[in-house]
């Protein structure tokens, strides 16, 4: 019997919509007949609300919520363009999804594909998650401004920590932890931000002597800078919160070989509400159109969908055919975006 999978999909701005068709086209050379994907496409997104005043609909957001799983591009338009200044956009579509289906582990792997350049000199053996906190911090809104445009402004930004959110998301990176070689870093800065860094540290701390097995580390963000620079290879599960995590996997992208291939999974691992599967990098306006955007990342994304929804060999051909296709960059002609996704699919159907 042919299982299917009601995928909500949400292309967005800029290279989001060009790198989206590749990852559809891989992860239906993916699943073959085994499965049949129903997507459902909602322009939602900078270009959506110039044209029709709607960021997310409660109507919208609500079918969003009936859907097995989301992939998405990603959204966000010319940050100099005033009729989206403050974010709203960010805010009011992207937050407001990870929010309002409680994405509180937003899981963002890096790992140094055989043959891909590190810009690092010596990377050493890149393999590590960042679990970074999806529904707080200082993400949540939580501010506001007085005098504002006089010489006496005031701007406040709150972080919001809470026991339960920050005992969620770290219980889910030990497990992460006792899955792969046993190492959490919590990464925060505690020196400074002492009353959220006393919550993380005492979490972290209480946990861990619920795992005997695992080594657990801690991290000022500007020294794990640093490292993840100096010693990637350090690294196992870094546990962090949402802005520091934001940070952190920019980098972490960069040192893994580029932001073009990095993959991330907003979860809601209750399963309540479904996750959301995207890049970690946005619209990029400055390559947007032409074509020549790296879709790996959204393709890995797309893997990440696969695997979390219970279809592990869909997920495990895009891997390979991904790997293999890395293995294959070094020293040849840069590719379309179309040509990339057009090889990985070639691929992923030699493997099924
Ligand atoms: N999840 C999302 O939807 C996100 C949305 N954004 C939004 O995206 C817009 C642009 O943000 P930026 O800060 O410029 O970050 P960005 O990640 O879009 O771009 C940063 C740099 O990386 C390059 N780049 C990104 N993805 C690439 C790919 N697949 N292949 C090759 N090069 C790639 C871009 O060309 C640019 O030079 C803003 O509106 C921002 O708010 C930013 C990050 C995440
Ligand atoms: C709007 C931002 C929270 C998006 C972003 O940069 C990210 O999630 O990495
Ligand atoms: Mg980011």
């Amino acid at each position: 019997m042919t299982r299917t999978l009601d995928l909500a999909v949400i292309p967005g701005d800029g290279i989001g919509p060009e790198v989206i068709g590749e990852a559809l086209t891989v992860m239906r050379a993916a699943v073959g007949e085994s499965l049949e994907v129903r997507e459902t496409h909602y322009p939602l997104g900078a270009s959506h609300y110039l044209a029709t005043g709607e960021i997310l609909s409660d109507d919208t957001l609500a079918a969003l919520g009936q859907h097995d799983a989301i992939l998405l591009g990603a959204v966000g338009g010319d940050p100099r363009d005033p009729t989206l200044a403050g974010g709203i956009i960010e805010r009011g579509l992207l937050l407001k999804l990870r929010f309002a289906l409680d994405h509180h582990v937003n899981l963002r792997p890096t790992r140094l594909y055989p043959g891909v350049s590190s810009p690092l000199a010596s990377p050493g053996d890149i393999d590590f998650v960042v679990v970074r906190e999806g529904t707080e911090g200082p993400y949540v809104g939580n501010g506001g401004a007085i005098r504002v445009g006089t010489p006496h402004e005031v701007a406040n930004e709150t972080s919001v920590n809470t026991a339960y959110g920050v005992e969620r998301v770290v219980r889910f990176a030990f497990a992460e932890a006792e899955r792969r070689r046993k190492k959490l870093t919590l990464v925060h800065k505690t020196n400074v931000l002492v009353h959220a860094g006393s919550l993380w540290q005492r979490t972290v701390d209480r946990v861990a002597a619920e795992h005997p097995e695992v080594r657990v580390d801690y991290l000022h963000v500007d020294a794990t800078m640093i490292f993840l620079v100096t010693d990637p290879a350090r690294f196992d599960v870094i546990v962090t919160d949402n802005l520091f995590g934001d940070i952190v996997t920019d980098l972490a992208g960069a040192v893994g070989g580029g932001i073009g291939i990095a993959a991330s999974g907003n979860l809601d691992p209750s399963g309540a509400h479904p996750s959301m599967f995207e890049p970690v990098h946005g619209s990029a306006p400055d390559i947007a159109g032409r074509g020549i955007a790296d879709p790996t990342a959204a393709i890995l994304s797309a893997a990440l969908l696969l695997r979390h929804t219970g279809h592990p060999e869909a997920a495990e051909r895009i891997e390979r055919a991904v790997e293999a296709d890395l293995a294959s960059r070094s020293g040849a002609e840069a590719r379309s975006t179309e040509a990339i996704g057009a090889s990985i699919a070639a691929a992923v159907r030699q493997y099924s």
